[in-house]
């Protein structure tokens, strides 16, 4: 059997509880199903250290070899603060308004996945698959290619990928598009996100469609397909029963006995809705005062990308809102808001989920969103919370039993939290069951065994 080797930026032990961030975890799950390489950054960074060079190092975690290699502080934050999180991630998630299109970005963005492609390139073997992972990384196929690379290599983007309009809005939007086809198989989170892809090499490129995931270009074809991402639903409803989720779920549970739950957690990432998130809160408590002592909203934001300003900024603007609900709201013995800027163990995070009347999952744009499928995982069938999903989050093309909301829409989505926590017991047990069937029918094992069986059965170039 092939062996698989996993390219990403963020590398964590399968073995111990990864920190925030959907992909770590996916991928985790991902690799400790057969075993394989791990490559990526180790998470160091090196002051004063060279451009284009980095130290590399290897560890074990049962049948997986975990690879990374350092950064020196000029490279972390032209490649990953710079263009990735500050042209890519923007851009793609359609805020042309927070991209910093800063011309010297683009060198280190090369020199990373120049010296990714060089570290990496003699650990290959000749049958190996290359599985490579998000807007870091796209141009890691070519530089290998450059570099007489002939494995099957496949690419996955974990975000979305906006309309031709708006992708066009990357200066180098033409080179990155042609750096995807030096992959046998893009996958994408969504079927909306395929469907941007085959209009922009349709219009900007002019592809040739061979099928309606097959297109040509640049001399090469590669096929482009939806595979949603997952999670290991089993693993995670073990882990509601465990001791770290059994704890926490007890805990909560005596203090909620009496009062509704509302519930959100994510990283603080402005992609998250979480300010819309809190107005439609406040609109809640305003326009149906019976929650007023009774509904609170636990908000988990864990600390993201901190050296960029918008990420500052919208921690400023999320605490004044916080603050200003619970002192306009609050009471001696009740706060609206508790608001936590700390990253909550995912050990913990299932008694949580379990707890919680309503999840509030209301991202602007979301590639995936795994929150919204451990939420599901996580419930009691026999007395369920309801998941309030922004429709702009890729997990809404499959979970279409939630509770769809605008996240924009603060009236609206205030209608729906209230629709929620007023859900008679029979309607939430079936959307429950619908909802539960769907993340078991495309778990993680589903989406890895897809995507790979897909890319093994591509014709190689
Ligand atoms: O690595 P960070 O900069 O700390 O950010 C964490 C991860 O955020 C993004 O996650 C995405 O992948 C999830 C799994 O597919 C998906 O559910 C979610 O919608 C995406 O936002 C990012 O794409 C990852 O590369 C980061 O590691
Ligand atoms: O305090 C936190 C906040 C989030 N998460 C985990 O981080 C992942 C977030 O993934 P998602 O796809 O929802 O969004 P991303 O952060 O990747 O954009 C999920 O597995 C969460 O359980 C966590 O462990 N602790």
């Amino acid at each position: 059997m092939s062996r698989l080797v996993v390219v990403s930026n963020r590398v964590s032990d399968p073995r111990k509880s990864a920190g925030a961030g959907g992909l770590a975890v996916a991928l985790g799950e991902a690799l400790s199903a057969n075993g394989g390489l791990w490559f990526g950054w180790s998470g160091t960074i090196v002051e004063g250290g060279t451009p284009g060079e980095g130290e590399m190092h290897t560890h074990h975690s049962g049948n997986v070899t975990l690879t990374t290699v350092d950064l020196c502080r000029e490279d972390h934050d032209s490649y990953y603060l710079g263009y990735s999180n500050g042209v890519l991630w923007p851009v793609f998630h359609y805020r042309l308004d927070l991209a910093d299109f800063d011309a010297g970005y683009i060198g280190g963005y090369r020199r990373v996945n120049q010296l990714m492609a060089r570290k990496l390139m003699p650990l290959l073997k000749p049958d190996d698959i290359i599985w490579v992972h998000d807007y870091h990384l796209i141009p890691m196929a070519a530089e290998l290619r450059a570099m007489g690379c002939k494995n099957r290599i496949g690419f996955f983007l974990h975000i979305p990928l906006p309309p031709p309009l708006i992708l066009a809005a990357v200066p180098q939007h033409e080179w990155l598009i042609r750096s995807l086809f030096a992959y046998d198989l893009i996958g994408f989170q969504a079927q909306s996100d395929v469907e941007h892809f085959s209009s922009y090499v349709g219009k900007e490129v002019g592809a040739e469609a061979l099928d309606k995931h097959q297109f040509r270009a640049f001399g090469r074809k590669v096929q482009a397909q939806a595979f949603p991402i997952g999670i290991d639903v089993d693993e995670f409803a073990a882990l509601t029963h465990a001791k770290e989720g059994r704890d926490m779920y007890e805990r909560m549970k005596k203090e909620f006995s009496r009062r509704r739950l509302l519930l959100g957690v994510e990283r603080l990432d402005y992609s998250k809705g979480l300010p819309q998130r809190v107005r439609s809160f406040r609109e809640l408590l305003k326009n149906y005062p019976e929650n007023i002592r009774s509904a609170t909203l636990i908000q988990i934001a864990s600390p993201s990308r901190e050296a960029l300003d918008t990420y500052a900024g919208l921690r400023q603007e999320l605490e004044s809102l916080c603050g200003a609900i619970n002192g306009d709201y609050g009471e001696l013995d009740w706060m609206p808001v508790r608001y936590i800027h700390r990253n909550v163990s995912r050990k913990r995070l299932p008694g949580l989920y379990r707890v919680a009347d309503v999840a509030l999952v209301t991202p602007l744009r979301d590639g995936m969103n795994l929150v919204a499928k451990e939420f599901i995982a996580a419930q009691d069938p026999a007395d369920p919370g309801v998941l309030v999903l922004s429709r702009f989050a890729g997990a809404a093309e499959q979970l279409k039993e939630a509770l769809l909301v605008n996240p924009y829409d603060v009236h609206g989505t205030a209608e729906s939290i209230q629709l929620a926590l007023q859900m008679p017991l029979i309607e939430r047990q079936r959307r429950h069951q619908q909802l539960l069937e769907r993340i078991r029918s495309q778990d993680v094992h589903w989406w890895r065994k897809t995507y790979l069986d897909a890319l093994a059965a591509c014709d190689p170039e």
